[in-house]
């Protein structure tokens, strides 16, 4: 769908250009969510105006479904490509329904009347974007989330084969991040359209994504599935900054934890997994193979309360995670 072929991209000024990547070599496959990670000021956005015809390429090309992207006109480009950046829109006086049905615009005749079908397609992709709630308010009442959420449904009526998307879900709530890449993704598996977003999301898209393109300065573009990825180490020497840990049994990132003492537990279920994420995050490594003297018996979820074992001492039972850990520096030598 999208091959890029020695792509270079960056700013043209009036004395230098600033490259921002080169030799850019790759493809984006159709019916594939395809997420960019990389840090701030690494050139996402500058690869998405670039793909999107919004900036110049410096060199090499760019071909969507098998043409140059410099040989479609605007038109044909608004009925292949869909766009949503980060820009805010500075749209008065319009209803998110308007703003939606203008992405109808390149199927519509000069004055932009919708006819029926535009106004079902219109219709179907607030509902896909499940902002029936929205669509009659104007765009400039609309909080950030909101109108990005708009945007997507704009996006989604522009009907293309190919969607770019600079981090749609920077300013969604948790639940609409999940709900919005679950859609994404969707709709790549049922309508074989390509969709290739950026994202600071990181434990969505390794969740979500199909393919993930890794952007650094120092190695390029990376590219594979979550867990090719994983396997081979790019994941954790991607992240690889003081305090983050990828943990490969989970293939998420986790914070790392400085511990001070460690103790046993004996327990198993979620009252156990509960209990050792709480003592790890109050630096206290915990599992069932650490060795102490110290245990504390987390139980299971038919059992109340949990009991701290200390060698000659009664056993100290404490029914909250919150009781267990202010009782557990008294009790636990440190080291
Ligand atoms: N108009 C411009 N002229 C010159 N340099 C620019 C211009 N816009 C961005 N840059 C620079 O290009 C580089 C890439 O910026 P870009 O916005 O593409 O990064 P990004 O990966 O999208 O970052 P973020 O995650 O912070 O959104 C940065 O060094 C940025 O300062």
């Amino acid at each position: 769908m999208v091959r890029l072929v020695n792509l270079s991209i960056g700013y043209r000024g009036k004395s230098d250009t600033k490259v921002v990547a080169q030799g850019i070599c790759t493809e984006i496959n159709g019916g594939e969510l395809t997420c960019l990670l990389g840090a701030n000021g690494v050139g996402k956005s500058t690869l998405l105006r670039t793909l999107s015809a919004f900036q110049p390429k410096l060199g090499g090309e760019i071909f969507i479904m098998g043409r140059e992207l410099g040989t479609y006109s605007d038109k044909e480009l608004s009925k292949t490509i869909g766009v949503v950046l980060t820009e805010k829109c500075d749209v008065r006086n319009m209803s998110a329904r308007e703003l939606i049905g203008m992405g109808r615009s390149p199927y519509t005749g000069f004055w932009g009347t919708l006819d029926k079908e535009d106004s079902r397609i219109v219709e179907e992709s607030i509902a896909l974007v499940k902002i029936e709630n929205l669509a009659s308010r104007m765009v400039h009442t609309l909080s950030d989330g909101e109108r990005q959420k708009v945007m997507i449904a704009k996006a989604l009526a522009q009907q293309t084969p190919v969607i770019f998307l600079d981090e749609p879900t920077a300013f969604l709530d948790f639940p609409s991040k999940v709900e919005i890449m679950q859609l994404l993704h969707q709709l790549t598996r049922e309508t074989g359209k390509t969709i290739f977003l950026s994202t600071h999301d990181l434990e969505l898209a390794l969740q979500i994504a199909d393919k993930i393109w890794l952007m650094d300065k120092q190695h390029g573009i990376t590219i594979g599935t979550p867990e090719d990825l994983a396997l081979e180490g790019h994941l954790s020497s991607f992240f690889a900054r003081k305090g983050i840990v990828f943990d490969m049994e989970t293939g998420l990132f986790r914070i790392e934890n400085q511990y001070t003492s460690r103790v046993r537990l004996q327990g198993h279920g979620q009252k156990y997994a509960m209990v050792r994420k709480a003592l790890q995050r109050n630096g206290m490594l915990a599992n069932r193979n650490v060795e102490s003297e110290v245990y504390v018996e987390t139980g299971d979820l038919t059992t109340s309360g949990f009991r701290i074992n200390v060698p000659g001492k009664p056993v100290i039972e404490v029914q909250t995670i919150e009781e267990l850990l202010s009782a557990m520096p008294a009790v636990l030598p440190e080291g």
